[in-house]
């Protein structure tokens, strides 16, 4: 029997790097909470809603590996840096995490925040497009699209796969 692997997303670029990682796996994409804010605004904050979606991917699925892949931002000194966090649950109860690869922001992000709530809103009226979340997304726009969001998260799904085959080998 093929296994299931549930990303706790519609959003292209988190279905796609799962999708990229987990090749010879069933990937569906469910829409489930984070049940942290919508704007995570520290490490730990953006973990955790990584590892709720992760959770709420595999219940009532025997047998399924649930993911949740969360984007935040972060201060490293004076600094905003975006961050985004991975989660990997399986039915057994094993949990998995790894975090992605940071860019700084702006300066001028820090106040636009506070007033627009989500970086994504703050993103579209900087580059004058839509949607860039579903797209390059911040770290495809500020590498001159050297890496993009799908890139990125593709990476973190890669070290959370790669540390549930090193603990069933
Ligand atoms: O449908 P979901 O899975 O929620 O996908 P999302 O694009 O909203 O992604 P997240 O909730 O994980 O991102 C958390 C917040 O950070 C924003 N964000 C994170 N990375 C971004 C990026 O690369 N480009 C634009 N917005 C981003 C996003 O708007 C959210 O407010
Ligand atoms: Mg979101």
């Amino acid at each position: 029997m093929q296994q299931t692997v549930i990303i706790g997303s519609k959003n292209p670029t988190k279905v796609e790097a799962v999708r990229n990682v987990f090749s010879n796996f069933e990937v569906n994409s469910l829409e489930v909470p984070s049940n942290v804010s919508v704007q995570p605004f520290s490490d730990e904050e953006t973990r955790i809603g990584a590892i709720n979606r992760a959770k709420g991917c595999i219940s009532g699925e025997a047998g399924s590996i649930g993911i949740g892949l969360e984007g935040g931002v972060m201060y490293v000194d004076d600094t905003l840096f975006l961050c985004n966090w991975g989660a990997l649950a399986t039915a057994d109860g094993e949990l998995f995490t790894a975090s992605g690869a940071r860019i700084a922001l702006p300066k001028e992000f820090e106040k636009e925040l506070k007033t627009a709530g989500e970086l994504s809103v703050v993103m579209d009226a900087y580059t004058k497009k839509e949607n860039v979340r579903s797209h390059e997304g911040a770290i495809g726009i500020f590498t001159n699209n050297l890496v993009s969001r799908e890139d990125m998260f593709t990476h973190v799904v890669q070290l959370l796969k790669g540390q549930l085959d090193f603990a069933n080998k």
